[in-house]
């Protein structure tokens, strides 16, 4: 198959490019860098020994996007680009609404003139909002707390009425719990610009000693210790799950959804000594308060993609965190020279 990537400079992408490559499907990457580096599609291509095809490209532009499809019969696409950070959306709605729900129409717009009809899109479970109980199924019922979730739920939104205007559109709405990890090789991983806001790449810039500690936010959620609770995935099963969605779209067709997760969550402070047994660092921390619009638990109910898909997370806990410190040592500055190329990029 010829899929067309886009977004597949980025963290979950390029773990995805890998996986579609060792499948040996043909990869299109489109991807505008503007929170990547074209490095990560070279070491993909290191990895795998295999060729893709990149076009620094973005989805506000269409003419663009068209260039794309004119010189490729693309069979269907995954679509991950889009801005992700839930406290810059806050502060720059604007943009969050500009860039993800005018990027994603343009695509639809211009894969209707190629008719092509098959699309596999990066939901979240943040579209569940604050859940009633746990673990969270398919139906559970669905709300925003911020701009970037809300572009979420409308694309989803979108991409229903599509299927419901013309059933010949093939659609799976996949739902990623808590992305962690890097690929076993340490040659790819999450390179988050200036601060990271998630609280793994954050421990593993403390375990560097970038960061002197990190803030743990909150320890009265009515969890088992008191931290918040998530359901970590390791980016390698959530680029797999994607590999088996492909034959389930142009087999079964039409409208599907997938909550992506292991269906086992796990506190902040489990994370912290996880973290600590991997890379043989102490880290730091200190509870301050609660971070707001932050939810105290937050677990998937995974069955409905396992039965659907034959497809479910097989990493522990132990290997989350073995491979994001593998990545973080391999490669202090992420993909950049150094911390102030990265530091600058971020800036400018
Ligand atoms: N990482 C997470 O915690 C998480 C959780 C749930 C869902 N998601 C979703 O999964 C997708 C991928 O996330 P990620 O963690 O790999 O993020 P990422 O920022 O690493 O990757 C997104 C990529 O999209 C590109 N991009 C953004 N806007 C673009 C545009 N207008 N045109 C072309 N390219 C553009 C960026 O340069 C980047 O390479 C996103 O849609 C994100 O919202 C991520
Ligand atoms: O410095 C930090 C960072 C996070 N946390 C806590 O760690 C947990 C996980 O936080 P984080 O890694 O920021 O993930 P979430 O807030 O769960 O959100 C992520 O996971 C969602 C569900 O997939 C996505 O929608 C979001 O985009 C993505 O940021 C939460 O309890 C946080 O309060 C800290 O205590 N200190």
């Amino acid at each position: 198959m010829k899929l067309l990537v886009t977004g597949g400079a980025g963290y979950i992408g390029s773990h995805t490019c890998v996986e579609l490559l060792n499948e040996n499907h043909d990869v299109v990457v489109l991807d505008n860098l503007s929170n990547s580096s074209e490095e990560s599609l070279n070491r993909v291509k290191q990895i795998t020994g295999k060729s893709l095809e990149f076009y620094k490209a973005d989805l506000l532009n269409k003419q663009q996007i068209a260039a794309v499809f004119a010189d490729h019969k693309i069979d269907a696409v995954i679509h991950f680009a889009g801005l992700k950070a839930v406290g810059e959306s806050v502060s720059t709605p604007l943009k969050y609404f500009h860039n993800n729900i005018t990027g994603t129409l343009n695509l639809l717009e211009v894969m209707t003139e190629f008719n092509v009809k098959n699309i596999v899109f990066s939901s979240s479970a943040t579209v569940y909002g604050d859940p009633a109980s746990l673990p969270i199924t398919e139906e559970f019922p669905l709300s925003a707390t911020n701009p970037y979730g809300r572009t979420k739920l409308m694309i989803e939104a979108i991409l229903k009425d599509l299927y419901h205007s013309d059933k010949s559109w093939n659609i799976a709405l996949l739902r990623y719990f808590n992305p962690v990890g890097a690929h076993q090789s340490g040659d790819i991983g999450e390179d988050p610009l200036g601060i990271p806001n998630n609280l793994v790449p954050y421990i593993a810039q403390v375990a560097m000693g970038f960061l002197p500690r990190l803030s743990v936010f909150g320890n009265d959620y009515d969890t088992p210790d008191g931290t918040g609770v998530r359901d970590f995935i390791h980016v390698v099963d959530l680029a797999l799950g994607h590999v088996k969605t492909l034959p389930k779209l142009l087999t079964h067709k039409g409208l599907m959804i997938y909550n992506l997760g292991t269906g086992q969550g796990y506190s902040v402070l489990e994370m912290i000594k996880g973290f600590e047994k991997a890379s043989g660092k102490k880290i730091p921390y200190k509870v301050v308060d609660r971070r707001p619009g932050d939810i105290g638990a937050c677990w998937a109910d995974p069955a409905k993609a396992k039965k659907a898909l034959g497809w479910e997370a097989s990493k522990t806990l132990a290997d989350m965190c073995q491979d994001t410190w593998n990545w973080q040592k391999k490669n202090p500055n992420g993909y950049r020279q150094s911390i102030k190329e990265k530091r600058e990029h971020h800036i400018g």
